[in-house]
């Protein structure tokens, strides 16, 4: 039985899903799993396609320090229990930097040209290569493939990539990637099926999750993202700030005595809907709460997609649908509701009842452009593309196989 694991490796937690590979390149998902509470409450859980519990263990927390850890625990329960050995490791990386504009099979030399965006990416980077780095040493035949969030955007035009600073920074690689690039792919890829009339119009993309972006697609391209340089730009998010006028930085830097590190660690982990609610990263317990800062950070989070809509509204010269995925916008009619009002301007309306029973389509029949909400698959978009790289490479060399 073939097998495909796919790992996204995030601060705190490991996610993994097993994809058996059947005949003519067809995928069929058979476990999903995670470590998290790493370095607090570590903790393995998996389910079975049906939802079938395989495995809940809480660990002590020397046993599972780091993602290193936990891909070892992860691995050791597929291997010796489940009898799995997959023949090849999908990864989610986040940063693939200017030359990664599609997945690509891994060795040493593709490890140390992403270890150099760990500074661009401090949230993910690191931790997607800590699993990647395990396996190489601990299984160097086996094949890994790294899918970037990134290389779905490399189709901008240079108006779209560029900052207004001196070109050469621009050479240097100081560029507006864009992130989430996984995501946004399966959606273009779902919507010929979803809603086949709009899948090569404009369509404004709202991934609402922990990390949260918008995208304009055009013919099922990416041609504008809410993102940039970093993961920070844009909408706010759990713990980032989205959009802040750069003068804030040098604000803290000068005034308040912050370090870089302190700033990049501000930046990253104390803003967002935590930093402005004072209360939670966590949409669900803003939501719960009476608070008035909760509520200003939920006022705040909308109005920001409102305004970022106006703009991706403008790259593709108006837009001919919308669509909400990720967690906040796969689960949360509310939130769907109120962004729901911003858009009003667009001509749009949402069904209540279709909203609340969160619906595919949930624009009411007035509504001048149809608003979607499309649940999103970024772990079948890298065994998708962990296979296809797998079928395609090259045949080992005999002589190196001899040698080795
Ligand atoms: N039913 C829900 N209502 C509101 N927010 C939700 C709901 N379910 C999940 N979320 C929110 O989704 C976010 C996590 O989204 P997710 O896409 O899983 O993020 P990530 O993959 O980046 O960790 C959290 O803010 C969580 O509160
Ligand atoms: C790029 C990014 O923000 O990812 P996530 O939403 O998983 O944090
Ligand atoms: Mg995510």
């Amino acid at each position: 039985m073939d097998t495909i694991l796919v790992v996204n490796a995030g601060s705190s937690s490991v996610k993994f899903q097993i994809f058996l590979v059947e005949g003519e390149g067809r995928l069929r998902r058979q476990i999903k799993g995670q470590v998290d509470g790493i370095g607090s409450r570590p903790r393995l859980r998996a389910r079975g396609v049906s939802g079938d519990p395989l495995a809940d263990r809480a660990y002590p927390i020397e046993a599972i320090p780091d993602v290193p850890a936990a891909m070892g625990i992860a691995g050791a329960w597929l291997r010796d229990e489940l009898r799995i050995h997959p023949i090849a490791v999908g990864h989610r990386v986040v940063h693939g930097g200017p030359d990664f504009d599609r997945p690509v099979l891994i060795d040493h030399g593709v490890v140390a040209r992403l270890d150099r965006f760990v500074s661009l990416a401090p949230l993910h980077q690191p931790h997607n290569l800590a699993p990647i780095r395990s396996i190489l040493a601990g299984f160097p035949a086996l094949p890994q493939v790294a899918c970037f969030d990134t290389a779905f955007h490399r189709t901008h035009s240079a108006v779209a990539d560029h900052y207004a600073i001196p070109r050469q920074l621009h050479a240097d690689g100081v560029r507006r990637y864009g992130f989430h690039g996984l995501s946004y792919e399966y959606i273009a890829r779902a919507l010929p099926q979803v809603a086949p009339d709009i899948a090569k119009r404009g369509v404004i993309v709202a991934h609402l999750g922990s990390g949260a972006s918008m995208c304009a697609l055009k013919e099922g391209r990416s041609v504008e993202s809410t993102m940039g340089f970093t993961a920070l730009d844009g909408l706010p998010m759990g713990t980032r700030p989205g959009q802040i006028d750069p003068g804030v930085v040098l604000y803290l830097l000068s005034e308040k005595g912050m370090s870089a590190s302190d700033v990049q660690k501000f930046l990253y982990r104390d803003c967002g809907l935590k930093g402005l609610s004072g209360i939670s990263n966590d949409m669900r317990e803003l939501e719960a709460s009476e608070d008035a800062n909760a509520r200003l950070a939920i006022d705040y989070f909308v109005y920001r997609i409102g305004l970022n809509a106006g703009m991706l509204a403008a790259a593709l010269q108006g837009p001919d649908a919308f669509v909400f995925t990720a967690g906040i916008g796969e689960n949360s009619a509310t939130i769907r509701a109120r962004v729901g009002e911003h858009l009003g301007w667009l001509g749009v309306t949402l069904d209540p009842a279709e909203n609340s029973r969160h619906a595919s389509l949930i624009s009411g029949p007035d509504s001048l452009i149809p608003v979607y909400v499309v649940p999103t698959d970024e772990e079948l978009m890298i065994a998708q593309h962990t296979l296809s790289l797998l079928i395609n490479r090259p045949s080992p060399n005999p002589k190196q196989a001899r040698v080795s």
